[in-house]
């Protein structure tokens, strides 16, 4: 059995469309104590990432004898900032004014665990850059896209409105989104998991 110990409908929806039956099971700790010691520890996005993506999957696995569990975390970097998930619209706001008309930085990790030993790991990078759209569009992009924008690192979807935000991606559709899924395909496929 594979679990996905994530709430993350993308991850969820990547892994369905791949043709990869998982039950989901999101972790039940609570990031922000990791994040921050990370962070004042000035530990890279892409470090933090992959902590918190093996820390979800072992407190999944704790639950799931004999599983293989999943466990994923993305970090969003600009020039040095972290940003996190926006609470609410004015956060959105703010953080999309920041990422406008620069390149930032997306860190997508993923964890395989069984019980409790860290199977495999890997974190993906992709740069994004943005437009400098007015502020008059971003209202107009925060009206349609309403609430998906508050579910989403970086405040966008790049599958959906977020791609008017962009002039140019660098990395694979995958990672953006969420989760590098052709490496945790080539696993799978390795462990035994997948057809070959
Ligand atoms: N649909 C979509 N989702 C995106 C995109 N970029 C980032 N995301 C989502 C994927 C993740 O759900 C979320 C990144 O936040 P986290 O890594 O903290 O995961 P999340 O809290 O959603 O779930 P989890 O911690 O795994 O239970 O942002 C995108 O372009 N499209």
């Amino acid at each position: 059995m594979i679990v996905l110990a994530s709430a993350s409908s993308a991850r969820r929806a990547l892994l369905a469309a791949a043709g990869v039956m998982v039950t989901v099971d999101p972790a039940k700790i609570d990031e922000n104590p990791t994040k921050q010691s990370l962070r004042e520890r000035r530990a890279h996005p892409a470090a933090i990432a992959e902590n918190l993506a093996v820390l979800k999957a072992l407190d999944v696995s704790t639950r799931a004898p004999g599983a293989l569990v999943i466990g994923a975390d993305q970090t969003l970097d600009l020039a040095g900032t972290d940003f996190d998930k926006p609470r609410d619209r004015a956060e959105a706001r703010s953080q999309l004014q920041a990422l406008r008309g620069r390149t930032h930085r997306l860190f997508s990790a993923v964890a395989v665990v069984r019980d409790g030993q860290t199977r495999w790991r890997h974190v993906a990078e992709a740069r994004l850059t943005m437009r400098e759209f007015s502020n008059a569009f971003l209202e107009d992009y925060l009206d349609r896209a309403g609430d998906s924008v508050l579910s989403s690192v970086g405040g966008y979807q790049l599958e959906g409105l977020g791609a008017q935000l962009f002039t140019a991606i660098e990395g694979d559709f995958f990672t953006i989104l969420g989760l590098p899924l052709l490496p945790l395909l080539d696993f799978l496929r390795i462990d035994g998991d997948l057809p070959t």
